[in-house]
This record gives C-alpha cells, sequence and structure tokens, in this order.
C-alpha cells in the first residue's frame, strides 16, 4: 500500500527567549503545529480565507509567520462543510504556516444584526442573508476545530465603550463561563498539539481586568488575550488597561492584544509586555490608500507625491519600495487600478512586521529603551 506517513506534530509552547530588564518588554518562541513564531509578532487579518489582496507567496516574501481568520465569517460563507471537504483552513488557503482564528464573539458584537445574548451563547442574524444562527462555546470550538487552526480563541462577550462597573462585572462573568466551555469543549475535540488562548475581559475597569485574569488563570489555557480594548477607547486608556492587565497573566504564557493597532500602539504594547498583534489598519488603509512610513502615516493621493520619485519609504526592504515610485501608486489608486491594492497592501503589511522584528531585535540586545525612544522620534518629524 501507499505508506500514509504520519506527519510529526509539534506540541504547542511558548519559551521567554528574553525580557528587557528595565521595561518589561519580551521577546519569545510559539512552537505551534504549522511552524515556529518570533514574538512580538504582528499577524495580517486574513478574514474570509485571504488578506486581502495577497497570495500565500506575497505573504511569506514579507516572512509573515502567522495570519488570522474569522470563525464568524468563514461559518456562514463559505460554510464548515466546504472547508472540511478539503481537511480544514490551511489546505482551503493554500497556507502552511500558523493560522490563528477568532471566536465570532466580536463579529457579532460588531457585524450581526438582531444579536441577543443568552447563557446558552450568542444569537444572531446573518449580516450577509438574514439567517438566524446561534454561536456556543460548543460550536465555536467545532468551528475552529474544523478550520485546522492552530490556536483558537475562547467564546467571549466583548462588551462596547463605555460600560458600566455593573455591566462590566456581569459580562466578564459569561466570559469566564464560557471561557470554562469553551475549553471542555475542545479539550474533547482538538486536533494534538492545537492550542486554545482565553480572552480577559472585564471593560475599562482594572479591578475587574484583575478578577477576569484570575478566573481565566483558574481554569487554565495555553496562552491569554486581552479583549474589550481598541473598541473606541482613548488611547491612554486602553495603554492603562493593559498595563493593569497583563501583569496578573502568567509570565510564561503569551500574551495577545486582540485588535491592537496602530504602529505606535504596538511599539507601547511591547513595552507593556505584549507578544502577539493583529489589527485590519494596515490592510484596510492599504485600500483606503493611506500607507505607513517610520516617519508616520502619508496619504498616497496628495498632489504632493504627483511626480515624487521617491519610494514609500527609502528604509523599508519590501517589493513595492525595491520596485515603484509614490508617483506611480498615486497614478494607480487615482486610476483605482487593482494593482493598487496589491503594492500598498504588500508594503503595509511589511512595515507592520519589520517594526515587530525591529523590536525582537531590540529586546535582544536588551536595550528596547532606546528603540522606543527612536520610534517616537522619527515618528514625529512627519512622511
Ligand atoms: C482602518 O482601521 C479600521 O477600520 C479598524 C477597525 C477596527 C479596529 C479595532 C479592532 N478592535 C478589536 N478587535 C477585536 C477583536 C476581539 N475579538 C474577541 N473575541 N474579543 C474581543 O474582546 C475583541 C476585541 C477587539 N477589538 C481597528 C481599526
Ligand atoms: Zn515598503
Amino acid at each position: 500500500f501507499e505508506e500514509v506517513e504520519e506527519r510529526y506534530v509539534e506540541p504547542f509552547h511558548f519559551t521567554l527567549d528574553a525580557v528587557c530588564e528595565k521595561t518589561g518588554a519580551r521577546a519569545g518562541t510559539l512552537t505551534t503545529p504549522h511552524g515556529v513564531i518570533k514574538t512580538p509578532v504582528f499577524m495580517p487579518v486574513g478574514t474570509l480565507g485571504t488578506v486581502k489582496s495577497l497570495a500565500p507567496e506575497d505573504l511569506t516574501g514579507l516572512n509573515a509567520q502567522i495570519i488570522l481568520g474569522n470563525t464568524y465569517h468563514l461559518y456562514l460563507r463559505p460554510g464548515c462543510d466546504v472547508i472540511d471537504e478539503f481537511g480544514g483552513l490551511h489546505q482551503f488557503m493554500n497556507w502552511d504556516r500558523p493560522l490563528l482564528t477568532d471566536s465570532g464573539g466580536f463579529q457579532i458584537f460588531s457585524l450581526a444584526k438582531l444579536q441577543k445574548m443568552t447563557e446558552e451563547g450568542a444569537h444572531f442574524q446573518s449580516h450577509i442573508d438574514g439567517s438566524r444562527h446561534l454561536l456556543t462555546p460548543e460550536k465555536a470550538m467545532e468551528i475552529q476545530v474544523c478550520l485546522g487552526s492552530d490556536i483558537a480563541m475562547a467564546l467571549d462577550e466583548c462588551i462596547p465603550y463605555p460600560a458600566s462597573h455593573e455591566q462590566a462585572l456581569e459580562s466578564l462573568g459569561l466570559t469566564t463561563r464560557w471561557g470554562k466551555r469553551s475549553k471542555e469543549a475542545w479539550e474533547m475535540t482538538k486536533r494534538p498539539g492545537h492550542a486554545l488562548f482565553g480572552i480577559v475581559q472585564g471593560g475599562m475597569y482594572g479591578d475587574l481586568r484583575k478578577q477576569s485574569a484570575e478566573e481565566l488563570r483558574k481554569i487554565g489555557f495555553d496562552g491569554y488575550a486581552l479583549g474589550g480594548l481598541s473598541v473606541g477607547e482613548p488611547r491612554d486608556l486602553m495603554l492603562e488597561m493593559a498595563g493593569t492587565s497583563l501583569p496578573y497573566l502568567p509570565q510564561d504564557r503569551p500574551r495577545y492584544i486582540m485588535g491592537v493597532g496602530k504602529p505606535q500602539d504596538l511599539v507601547d504594547m511591547v513595552n507593556l509586555g505584549a507578544d502577539m498583534f493583529d489589527c485590519v489598519l494596515p490592510t484596510r488603509n492599504a485600500r483606503n490608500g493611506q500607507l505607513f512610513t517610520s516617519k508616520g502615516p502619508l496619504n498616497i493621493c496628495n498632489a504632493q507625491h504627483r511626480t515624487s520619485t521617491l519610494p514609500v519609504d527609502e528604509e523599508c526592504q519590501c517589493y513595492t519600495c525595491r520596485n515603484y515610485s509614490r508617483a506611480y501608486l498615486r497614478h494607480l489608486y487615482m486610476s483605482r487600478e487593482l494593482l493598487s491594492y496589491r503594492l500598498n497592501t504588500i508594503h503595509n503589511i511589511a512595515f507592520f512586521i519589520s517594526l515587530m522584528e525591529k523590536a525582537r531585535e531590540a529586546v535582544l540586545a536588551n536595550d528596547y529603551a532606546a528603540f522606543y525612544k527612536d520610534f517616537f522620534q522619527k515618528i514625529e518629524t512627519g512622511a
């Protein structure tokens, strides 16, 4: 017979490579069934099984180590039965590196119609065709097992900002109970070596963030995410809540800040001891013509770029910066040419990924404070 080679599956684990004494910034190594990830890491968002306008080869060319998928979106379209036909999202989308999937709580809260949270789960109407669904912790785990996520997220409830202390307390209780149910379902059905992260909630209240972190630690997860942030709160409050929550999380487990953020937010969050980040900013802004540079963002449609022979960012080594001028990128964008989306997205993703690579180098050199100072000085000069 044809030998069915049993692929050895590397179990999930995280090791700390260095912690900067002065700042608490960390560098680590995350080992997953689909490969190793060096942290701090920025994870490009591929909501519907694609990082919009990029092929997997573009992403590996940018040293993207791990990308995100979304349980809510993929469950609605194309549906788990289609992805199951291929043995999971890796095969379906031709991505053989690690995948992290969000559990759907936030996407229901921000996208679906007629949502109703009950103890059982989240009732919602599809934003696509209005069909009615119930997402329970058990169902969210079943979908993520089917997707083959290397890192799955517990089902949580993300509350709006602002929210009262009482609202935040009630909601974190549900998130803890759903966290327990998620863990139990995951342990029964997960693929070997695949990981489940818990999500800390508690609104903008330090005491509730502490309580949520401690309740999730008792349940025990492979890693911990900070949820309920980047939901419209002021930047200093977001940083304050992260600074309050992180110390209550175990040192030897990865910390993931969901939905964060702008380049300056990433640099500040690494300074507070966070390891993993995701945000639609680089991909969404690429399609709106906003390009990130070490001197701050620029709008490519601005007339000042009309005859500019400069690359987007002279410090950037990406395919776009090595081969195209701002004038050409402006021409493509003004003409709404499809190539505009791809070249702009390649650059923005490269910017976020190399920012985290430089941050990691600084931590390994035990000099994150100098990196931090240099980053904020440059960004002030303006693009
Ligand atoms: C051009 O840029 C944009 O359009 C844009 C849009 C949204 C965000 C913020 C995204 N923020 C965010 N994503 C999040 C995802 C989350 N997932 C779960 N399960 N639980 C959470 O508690 C949670 C919180 C989030 N906060 C940032 C940027
Ligand atoms: Zn570039």
